[in-house]
């Protein structure tokens, strides 16, 4: 299948000769959740800002469902809803006409149907006649959401969706994106939270000074760099292991009342068998036994440092 977006040798240099993207190629396919992760300033809003048509790449082409977004601007932004980062929503307006307004700047015929919709979808409804100013926070940014999707684009960028919103509605926020994804819309977005990626995301891109360094299916990702432990609770402490064990790379914890048995998930063997065989030879006694797999913060976090260790050897 064609994808939805298509970012080819993209990269941006801002004057001063910064290089805030080095060279992008990546491809969003149809109805999928993408998330795009990575630290403060690893070039993920230069991105969106480029797929989006509003700052110009160095070099590179995009293609956004089927319309070059230089070439084609009118046409291919068309297609594009974005919710920025900053919430620009200081408005005596009313939500019913904020939303409409924004429709008609994409030269869209009204559509009372379709705007009660999305209003209704995200909880706006209510709201509908209040004006902009008097809102809280959390629904200024559905304001946003629902302006962003005014046009009935194919595609939506939500940039840093949930930055300071608090639990309950960052839950409601990732209910809502899986409901657009339902209705076959697109979405990216970029997020610092690990956990709203491992909740919502399709696929993982990870971005580190300006370069791409991973894309992955989630579950693919997590199962290809992620660890999993197994912590041996000891009936009685040990202090050092007898040599037959060196081969597990086991740790002491707890002051000796714990070992840590930590094993590849790719692998076909995890050697746990074998380990406890050894353990029982040994006359070590175990009263529990307990696994745990590693997140995909630490998943992350390994990925940056080692992106920045290589950087470090190469510079
Ligand atoms: N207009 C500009 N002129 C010069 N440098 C810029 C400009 N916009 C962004 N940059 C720089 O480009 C780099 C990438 O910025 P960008 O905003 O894309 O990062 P980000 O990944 O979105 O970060 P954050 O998570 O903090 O939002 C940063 O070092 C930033 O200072």
């Amino acid at each position: 299948m064609q994808p939805i977006i298509s970012i080819q040798g993209v990269g941006k240099t801002y004057a001063g000769d910064f290089t805030a993207l080095n060279s992008v190629d990546l491809d969003i396919q149809r109805g999928e959740i993408f998330a795009l992760l990575g630290p403060n300033g690893a070039g993920k809003t230069t991105l969106i800002s480029i797929i989006c048509g509003i700052v110009n790449p160095t070099r590179g082409t995009v293609t956004a469902d089927g319309h070059d977004i230089q070439r084609e601007f009118r046409a291919a932004r068309s297609k594009i809803g974005l919710v920025p980062q900053e919430l620009s929503t200081d408005s005596f307006e009313s939500v019913w006409n904020t939303v409409s307004f924004s429709r008609g700047l994409f030269g869209k015929a009204p559509n009372p149907a379709y705007i009660e919709k999305i209003l209704r979808q995200l909880s706006l409804w209510e709201k509908k006649d209040s004006r902009i100013m008097a809102l809280s926070g959390g629904m200024k940014r559905r304001v946003m959401i629902a302006k962003a999707l005014s046009h009935e684009p194919s595609i939506l960028f939500l940039d840093e969706p949930t930055a300071g919103v608090d639990v309950e509605l960052r839950r409601d926020m990732w209910e809502m994106v899986r409901g657009l994804r339902e209705n076959g819309v697109t979405v990216i977005l970029t997020t610092h939270y690990i956990e709203e990626a491992e909740e919502m995301a399709d696929r993982i891109g990870v971005i580190n000074h300006g370069e791409l360094v991973l894309v992955e299916d989630k579950h693919t990702l997590m199962r290809k760099l992620g660890k999993k432990q197994l912590t041996i609770y000891l009936q009685n402490p040990v202090e050092i292991l007898p040599d037959p064990l060196s081969q597990f790379g086991l740790e002491i914890a707890d002051d000796g009342n714990q070992l840590v048995y930590t094993f590849d998930t790719q692998h076909e063997h995890t050697g746990i068998a074998e380990l406890l065989r050894n353990l029982n030879q040994q006359g070590i006694e175990f009263k529990d036994l307990h696994s745990s797999e590693s997140s995909l913060e630490e998943i992350f976090v390994n990925l940056v440092h080692q992106n920045q260790d290589e950087r470090q050897q190469a510079g």
